[in-house]
C-alpha cells in the first residue's frame, strides 16, 4: 500500500504549490475542500462536486456518529461507497462540532460527553473513540481530537486548552496506530499567542504527524488578527508537510492564507451562502434575490464556465431563488464551488510560474467595486 506523500513543486515567497498523493487520488495544493457534513455536499451530486475541480471533500465525525452512526456506514462499505465519492475524504475529529452544536456538553481530561442535537441521546467522544469513528468511516485524512477554545479567552485559559489538546494529540496518535495509505494530521492550538503556538507546534512535531492543521482560528477574531497569527504560525510548522487552515474562508481570506504558507482550507461559505442567494464572482459578491436582477438577461459572470453562467440568466436565477425552487440551490452552489476552485487553480498556476504577487494584485484590483 503506497504511503501518503507531499511533493512541493514550487514556492513563491511563502506560498507553495504541489501534490498530496493518496491511494484514492492526488490532491493539488493549494487546495480548497468542500464541506460534505452529513455525507453530502448539500444540493450537489458527487459527480458535480468533482466537476467543479474538487480533489477532496470533508466529512464530519460528529454528525455521522449520531446519524446514521459510524458502525452502520462501516457495515455498508464505508463513507466513500456510502456517498458515492471515490476520491479522498478528510474527516474532522468531532470536537469542534460538539462545542458548537451539541447541548449539555461536559469536558474532562478523558474527552467530551454531550447530548445529541438530533434526539437528545447522550454520547461521549474521546481521542480513542474519534480515531475509531474515523477509521470506521474509512476517511483518508484523519484529524486529531482537539479542543478549539471559544474566543475571546484569557491567555491562561488558552494555554490550558492547548495543553489538553496536545495530550489528546498524543492519545490520538497512539490510538490511530499504523495505517499505511491513511494520514493523521495534528492540530496546532494556542489562540493568537506566538509563544503558545510555538509550544503547540513543538509538541506536535515531537509526536510526528503526516500533516499539520492550524486550528483555533476563524472563530470570530477577524481577518487582520488571523493573518497576524498566520504570519508566524505557518513557519512554526514543519515546512515539508501539508499545512491545513481549518474553517477558512472568504476568497480574500483564502488568498491571504496561501500567501502565508497554507496548503489546504475548508469552508461552508460557498455552499451555505449559495443557498441564501449569495453569489461570489471575480468582481465581488452579489445577492441574486435583489430585484435589480429580475430583468437582467446576462449571466452571473460572462467569464465563468459553470452551468449556471453558461446556461442561465440572472433573471432566471432570481426567479427560481424567489420561488424557492431546488434548482436555485443547485445552480448557485455549483457556481460558488466552481468559482472557489478557479481561485485555487489560478493560485497554483501563478505560484508555479513565480507570478503570485502579480496574481494577488489582479485578484484584488478585479474586486474593487464596479457594477456586478
Ligand atoms: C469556521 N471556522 C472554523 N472551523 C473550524 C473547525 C472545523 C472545520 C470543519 C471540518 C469539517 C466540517 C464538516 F462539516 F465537513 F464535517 C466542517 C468544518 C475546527 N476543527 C477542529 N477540529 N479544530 C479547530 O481548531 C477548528 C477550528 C475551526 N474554525
Ligand atoms: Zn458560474
Amino acid at each position: 500500500m503506497t504511503l501518503i506523500t507531499f511533493r512541493k513543486d514550487a514556492t513563491d515567497g511563502k506560498a507553495r504549490t504541489g501534490v498530496l498523493s493518496t491511494p484514492r487520488g492526488d490532491i493539488r495544493t493549494p487546495a480548497f475542500m468542500p464541506v460534505g457534513t452529513a455525507a453530502t455536499v448539500k444540493a450537489m451530486l458527487p459527480e458535480s462536486v468533482a466537476a467543479t475541480g474538487a480533489d477532496i471533500l470533508l466529512g464530519n465525525t460528529y454528525h455521522l456518529m449520531l446519524r446514521p452512526t459510524a458502525e452502520r456506514i462501516d457495515r455498508l462499505g464505508g463513507l466513500h461507497r456510502f456517498m458515492n465519492w471515490d476520491k479522498p475524504i478528510l474527516t474532522d475529529s468531532g470536537g469542534f462540532q460538539v462545542m458548537s452544536l451539541a447541548a449539555l456538553r461536559k469536558l474532562t481530561e478523558k474527552g467530551v460527553t454531550f447530548k445529541s442535537h438530533i434526539d437528545g441521546s447522550r454520547h461521549e467522544i474521546t481521542p480513542e473513540r474519534s480515531m475509531e469513528i474515523q477509521k470506521l468511516l474509512g476517511s483518508d485524512i484523519v484529524m486529531c481530537f482537539d479542543e478549539c477554545p471559544a474566543l475571546p479567552a484569557d491567555k491562561t485559559r488558552i494555554a490550558q486548552s492547548m495543553r489538553l489538546s496536545m495530550r489528546w494529540a498524543q492519545r490520538s496518535r497512539d490510538a490511530f496506530g499504523d495505517r499505511p495509505g491513511h494520514a493523521l494530521f495534528g492540530i496546532q492550538q494556542g489562540g493568537l499567542e506566538q509563544d503558545l503556538r510555538a509550544e503547540s507546534a513543538a509538541a506536535l512535531t515531537e509526536i510526528g504527524f503526516d500533516g499539520y492543521a492550524v486550528g483555533g482560528l476563524a472563530v470570530g477574531e477577524g481577518q487582520e488578527a488571523m493573518f497576524g497569527c498566520l504570519d508566524f504560525a505557518s513557519d512554526q510548522l514543519p515546512q515539508d508537510k501539508p499545512r491545513y487552515l481549518m474553517g477558512v474562508g472568504k476568497p480574500d481570506d483564502i488568498v491571504g492564507a496561501v500567501a502565508r504558507g497554507i496548503d489546504m482550507m475548508d469552508c461552508v461559505l460557498p455552499s451555505r451562502s449559495g443557498r441564501t442567494g449569495q453569489v461570489f464572482t471575480r468582481h465581488g459578491v452579489l445577492n441574486i434575490k435583489n430585484a435589480r436582477h429580475q430583468d437582467d438577461p446576462r449571466p452571473i459572470d460572462d467569464a465563468c464556465t459553470c452551468p449556471a453562467c453558461t446556461k442561465y440568466s440572472r433573471a432566471y436565477l432570481h426567479h427560481v431563488f424567489r420561488s424557492q425552487e431546488m434548482i436555485s440551490s443547485m445552480l448557485l452552489t455549483w457556481h460558488n464551488l466552481h468559482y472557489f476552485q478557479q481561485i485555487m487553480d489560478g493560485m497554483r498556476k501563478a505560484i508555479a510560474a513565480g507570478t503570485f504577487t502579480r496574481w494577488q494584485a489582479d485578484f484584488h484590483a478585479n474586486r474593487a467595486g464596479g457594477d456586478i
